[in-house]
């Protein structure tokens, strides 16, 4: 038996003696003697009985034990023209100040923090320092509206929320107070602090509570970590549902720590010493995890990149910083490269740099095409492993384990389940699906450490979205199968979350902000494909009754409507006004039937329709 079929065996068969091996990579407070407490079941916790502090381990341990000289983190920002370097020791005396100020504000153990930060060493810092005193960050993504904003703020009710002044996207500097107002003007829940890094792009007007940053520094002492519960919740992410409402992912403290060190050796083959970059956003899971925790719980060295794979300056941009910075491996999602290869598909920019250390590309947040798969390992020449996983899930639950023993690759697949994860494929009935046939992907319970313990307040939405459709699993809303190897092939979602270049996105979401518009009657938003971001968001609207808006007046209100409300990221610009949705009987619109036609597939009309007129009248809409 191979080295991944042993470990992936004992990890199902013998999980209180794997996860507790594992666990002996983490400095603990108080050691766990138990891996897995069912006794509430479904909500699972790891390591009941161990105490922990997180930011200890991604940073005191390294420097106070031989590694304080070694960089932890490495800022490069095209966009600003600036880079900056943190060895373990320096990152650790500006986490445990940074620490010192948010205890100076009164913000304790279990006091969630909202950072609203873009790509700048203070994002890193300020997460840490929240771990460092027991506090739960939730970091909201720059890309997303006031109203997005003010969901996250309403639900996590945080004693304070932390932020830049701005951030900067390549055309533009993105204003955050203006943001930030306007969510919490809003918002019932009012933070005790708004707390701006000034940044010298665009400065903020504080007033009333409002704090800066450097004030706050200058005034604070350090502070030491304080031990947690393993059980204890680092972090909560929200991320898109089905509905309007996000769910608020919640990470626990010691399960996080274990899965995700154990990740970084046995699939990435990232160890101490090396240099990591994932070109992604703290925003975002793999930002969370492969960005900030990952790497510094291994003694990495991690780096944070401010700008884009393309126009910051040019399509040679993660070559020069993978080359400048001696990166050994890579992770980013598929968008990014095709966003290089549509702007040099000869990757000419590729021979200006010297990538000789450079050992493997990763690939996650949304389908890799095998065009894409191809086009990278050629110009690399290097092993490019696509890797399949979910904000809820927090590591990866399909991958091709570097560390523990690769494996030949199979364009379009994830390759094996990851140990720890006990992946099935399922009929419609929960019935066990054979090799090759699509179904839906569960994952049996218990989760492995590391994966969400509950949705923030909302242990009943937890349990009907992820539970209650097939009992003893967790649904993971993706469809696909294994192949007679074993390997996962992920074909894309059952629901109405889209993939907007690696960005989840609910459609439900874009429907609610069409819906307002006073001419619209009804309406449905469906993801189509695109070649660069994968998919796309597309509209349909009926007008009501003797609305009288030209159409492509109307057009533009909607596509800014969706601007304002959710944000730039939905990349929301297609919408077109008909007659009538196409409907079941029962008055279901058929969005997955709109979906196949405007994708092009030869899509069977359901038996249910309500008037076959309809579809047949909105094909050439579809198509077009
Ligand atoms: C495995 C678990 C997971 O799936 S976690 C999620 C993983 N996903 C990712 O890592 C995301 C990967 N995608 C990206 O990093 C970006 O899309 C890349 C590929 C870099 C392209 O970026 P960009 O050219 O900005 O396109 P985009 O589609 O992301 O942006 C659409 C509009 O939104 C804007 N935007 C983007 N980020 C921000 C931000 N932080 N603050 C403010 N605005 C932002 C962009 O400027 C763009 O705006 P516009 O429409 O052009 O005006």
């Amino acid at each position: 038996m191979g080295a991944y079929s042993e470990t992936y065996r004992r990890s199902l068969a013998d999980p209180e003696g794997f996860w507790l091996d594992a666990a002996r990579a983490i400095d603990w407070a108080k050691p766990p003697t138990r891996a897995l407490d069912a006794s509430a079941e479904p909500f699972y916790r790891w390591f009941p009985d161990g105490e922990l502090n997180t930011a200890y381990n991604a940073l005191d341990r390294h420097a106070d034990g031989g590694r304080g000289a070694q960089p932890a983190l490495i800022w490069d920002s095209p966009v600003t023209g600036q880079k900056r370097r943190y060895t373990y020791s320096e990152l650790r005396d500006e986490v445990a100040v940074f620490a010192g100020a948010l205890t100076s504000l009164g913000v304790t153990r279990g006091d969630r923090v909202i950072l609203y930060l873009p790509m700048i060493p203070e994002a890193v810092i300020a997460m840490l320092a929240c771990a460092r005193i027991g506090a739960v960050h939730s970091v909201v993504f720059g890309g997303f509206a006031p109203k997005e904003l003010a969901a996250r703020i309403e639900d996590a009710k945080p004693k304070l929320v932390i932020a830049a002044s701005c951030g900067i996207e390549p055309t533009r500097v993105v204003e955050y107070k203006p943001i930030i107002d306007a969510a919490l003007a809003t918002t019932e829940h009012q933070p005790e602090h708004v707390v701006v890094l000034q940044r010298e792009q665009a400065g903020a007007e504080l007033s009333g509570t409002d704090l800066d940053w450097d004030d706050l520094v200058e005034s604070a002492l350090p502070v030491d970590p304080v031990p947690v519960k393993a059980t204890d919740p680092l972090y909560i992410l929200y991320t898109s549902g089905t509905t309007g409402k996000p769910k608020g992912v919640v990470r626990d403290a010691g399960g996080h720590a274990v899965a995700l060190a154990w990740s970084m050796g046995a699939i990435y083959d990232v160890h101490a010493g090396d240099v990591w970059w994932t070109a992604s956003d703290v925003g975002w899971v793999v930002g969370h995890s492969y960005i900030v925790y990952a790497p510094l719980l291994v003694g990495a060295t991690t780096v944070l990149y401010e700008g884009k794979p393309v126009g910051t300056p040019d399509a040679g941009a993660f070559w020069r910083v993978i080359s400048e910075h001696g990166v050994q491996a890579l992770f980013t999602a598929p968008t990014a490269l095709r966003a290089v290869k549509k702007i040099d598909p000869d990757a000419a920019e590729l021979k200006k740099y010297d990538l000789t250390g450079f050992r493997a590309l990763f690939l996650a947040g949304e389908r890799l095409d095998p065009e894409t798969y191809h086009w990278a390992g050629d110009k690399l020449g290097t092993p490019v492993i696509d890797h399949w996983w979910q904000t809820e899930t927090g590591w990866p639950i399909a991958a091709n384990p570097r560390g523990l023993e690769p494996m030949p690759v199979k364009p379009g697949s994830a390759t094996k389940p990851v140990p720890g994860w006990d992946v099935h494929v399922l009929d419609q009935n929960g019935a066990e699906l054979p090799a090759g046939q699509e179904g839906a992907i569960t994952l049996k319970l218990p989760l492995p450490p590391g994966s969400l313990t509950t949705l923030w307040g909302a242990d009943e939405r937890y349990r009907e979205a992820y539970l209650s459709r097939y009992p003893g699993h967790y649904l993971t809303g993706d469809s696909g199968y294994l192949d007679e190897d074993g390997y996962l092939f992920v074909m894309g979602r059952t629901d109405d979350v889209i993939n907007v270049a690696g960005h989840r996105l609910s459609t439900g979401s874009m429907e609610a902000v069409l819906a307002s518009h006073p001419a619209v009657a009804e309406c449905a938003v469906i993801g189509v494909a695109d070649q660069l971001k994968g998919q796309v968001p597309r509209g349909f609207v009926v007008l009501k009754a003797g609305a009288d808006v030209a159409e492509e007046q109307l057009r533009e209100e909607l596509v800014a409507l969706v601007r304002r409300d959710i944000g730039p990221v939905a990349a929301f610009r297609e919408v077109s006004v008909v007659e009538a949705l196409p409907k079941t009987r029962s008055g279901k619109i058929l969005r997955k039937t709109m979906r196949g036609i405007a994708d092009g597939r030869d899509e069977p009309v359901p038996s249910t329709i309500e008037d076959v007129a309809v579809l047949d009248a909105l094909r050439a809409v579809l198509r077009g």
